[in-house]
C-alpha cells in the first residue's frame, strides 16, 4: 500500500479553512469540491490511458484518452458525496458506483446500508472518495468489498486521516500494491469518541446538516 500526503500550500490553506468551526456549510462544500480536484490530480497519476490521434487546426498529432474500462469512482455516502462532483469534473468519462456506510458512533461498527456497484470489477481502476479516515473501519470494509469483486486497484482519496486509520489500512492491506491512499492532511490522532483531532468535526454533518 502506498500512502501520499499531498504537501502543497493551496491544499494546506483550504484544509485550514475547512477545519474552522465557523466555516459555513456552503463554503465547506465549495472547499471540499476544490480540494478533491487538487488531490485527484495526484491520485490519478497512474490512470490508464491510450494514445489517440487528434487533428488540430494546424496538424494531426497524437494525444491521450482514458483507456477502457473507464475508471470507477465510488463515494462513500454520505460525506463522500461532497467530493463526487469535483472528481467527475476531472474524469468526465468515469462511471460512478455507490457505497452507503455509516459507523455506529457508539460501537464504531460499520453498517452498509446501500450498495450500487457493478458485480464484476475485473480490470477496473477504482477511486474511493470519503473525506475522513478515522479508525479505518469504513475504508477497510470498502476496499475489501471492491477487491473481492476483482478490481485492479483501489485508490482512496481522503481529506483528513488519523494515524490510527492509516495503521489499520496498513494492517489489512499493507502488502497489497493495488491499494493507494492520498490524503490532504495526516492529523494527530483520535479522541475518546474516535473523532479525528484536530480534524474538522463530522464531515457529513458539516456538508449536509445533522444526521438525526
Ligand atoms: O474511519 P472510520 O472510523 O470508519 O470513520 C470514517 C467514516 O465516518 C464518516 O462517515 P459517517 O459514518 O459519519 O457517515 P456520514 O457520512 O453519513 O456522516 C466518514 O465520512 C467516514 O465514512
Ligand atoms: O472526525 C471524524 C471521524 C469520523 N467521521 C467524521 O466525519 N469525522
Ligand atoms: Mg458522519
Amino acid at each position: 500500500m502506498r500512502v501520499q500526503v499531498v504537501d502543497h500550500p493551496l491544499v494546506a490553506h483550504k484544509v485550514t479553512v475547512l477545519r474552522d468551526k465557523n466555516t459555513s456549510s456552503p463554503v465547506f462544500r465549495q472547499l471540499t469540491d476544490e480540494l478533491v480536484t487538487l488531490l485527484a490530480y495526484e491520485a490519478t497519476r497512474e490512470v490508464r490511458t491510450v494514445p489517440i490521434q487528434v487533428e488540430t487546426p494546424v496538424a494531426i498529432t497524437t494525444g491521450t484518452a482514458f483507456a477502457k474500462p473507464t475508471p470507477l469512482v465510488v463515494p462513500i455516502l454520505r460525506a463522500g458525496l461532497g467530493m463526487l462532483e469535483g472528481m467527475t469534473r476531472l474524469v468526465p468519462t468515469a462511471e460512478v458506483g455507490f457505497l452507503g456506510m455509516a459507523r455506529n458512533e457508539e460501537t464504531l461498527d460499520i453498517i452498509t446500508y446501500a450498495e450500487r456497484l457493478p458485480d464484476d470489477l475485473t480490470g477496473r481502476q477504482v477511486f474511493v472518495i470519503d473525506p475522513m479516515l478515522a479508525t479505518g473501519g469504513t475504508l477497510v470494509e470498502s476496499i475489501k468489498y471492491i477487491l473481492d469483486r476483482g478490481a485492479d486497484s483501489v485508490t482512496c482519496i481522503c481529506l483528513i486521516a488519523a494515524p490510527e486509520g492509516v495503521a489499520r489500512l496498513q494492517e489489512f492491506h499493507g502488502d497489497d500494491d493495488r491499494v493507494h491512499l492520498v490524503v490532504a492532511a495526516l492529523d494527530e490522532g483520535l479522541n475518546e469518541l474516535s473523532y479525528i483531532v484536530p480534524g474538522l468535526g463530522d464531515a457529513g454533518d458539516r456538508l449536509y446538516g445533522l444526521a438525526e
